[in-house]
């Protein structure tokens, strides 16, 4: 089985060019991240420094005239099926894909896909950005598709299922108020916790991630079975105050392979 490496997104092209903004050819893919578990169970983790600065940088550079409204799998009031569009009840973000043949967006692939490693992780989604300002906020939902409504979600769904095993989101900046990850139905931090990456809820529930530059919050979304694990619901709140910028990565988990290991 030959890990196949096209990031197949979703239906969406992207609308940028794919071009070397910012980083020349001293750019190497390394990285030095460090680890902090945040759950066992569901399976959650903290990540610092996933991405660097320069490819911050280049990101955001090579997006910066790409920017649409976020879209959703949602249904319409007056469609019988879901479909891709904009909810603006839901999500009224901006997004922008970054093309999967891009310097940068090859090692974010690699390293999500390395982070993953034996687990089962035969494709990574086309990284897409998602900016927040004023008020605009994400409600609660789950990363992942659902198979009864997703046949036009993407074209070889049917085919060979599959769906979003791991989620990891990238903040890509921090210079606001507002916008946490929040996590509702996770045990939030302790009273000792580093208050410039998670904040505590009032009532204590749920975990509130901090946008914090470079680092990542990453989660698994489903059971061994393949069944969804609604322990992941989560929502960008709303920002108070400037922007925010995050990114998401996705790996896909077919249902045709085992979650660990090698299928032959
Ligand atoms: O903006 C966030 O904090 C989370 C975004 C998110 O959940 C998503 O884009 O699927
Ligand atoms: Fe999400």
């Amino acid at each position: 089985r030959v890990g196949r490496w096209i990031s197949s997104h979703i239906s969406l092209q992207s609308s940028v060019e794919a071009k070397s903004a910012l980083i020349t050819e001293r750019y190497s893919c390394r990285q030095d991240y460090t680890v902090e578990i945040i759950s066992f169970d569901p399976w959650v983790i903290y990540i610092n420094n996933f991405i660097k600065e320069e490819e911050i940088n280049h990101l955001l550079e090579l997006t910066k005239d790409a920017w649409n409204s976020s879209e959703v799998f949602y249904k319409p009031q007056d469609h019988e099926d879901a479909t891709f569009g904009v909810d603006k009840n839901t999500r009224n973000s901006s997004s922008a894909f970054v093309p999967h043949e891009d310097l940068v967006a090859r090692c974010l692939l690699k390293r999500t896909k390395q982070l993953l490693g034996n687990a089962q992780h035969e494709n990574v989604e086309t990284p897409q950005l998602v900016r927040y300002t004023g008020g605009e906020r994400f409600r609660p939902h789950m990363d992942t598709i659902e198979p009864t409504k997703a046949t036009n979600f993407h074209p070889d769904y049917t085919e060979r299922p599959w769906n979003r095993l791991l989620s990891a989101f990238v903040y890509l900046n921090d210079n606001c108020t507002g916008g946490e990850t929040y996590f509702p139905r996770l045990t939030g931090v302790g009273a000792d916790a580093d208050g410039s990456k998670f904040s505590r809820a009032a009532n204590r529930q749920g975990l509130l991630v901090k946008p914090k530059r470079g680092n990542a919050i990453v989660w698994k979304n489903l059971f061994n079975n393949g069944s969804v694990d609604e322990r992941l619901v989560h929502a960008s709140l709303a920002i108070r105050s400037g922007e925010k910028v995050g990114m998401n990565l996705f790996t896909w988990h077919y249902f045709d392979s085992p979650m660990v290991g090698d299928a032959s």
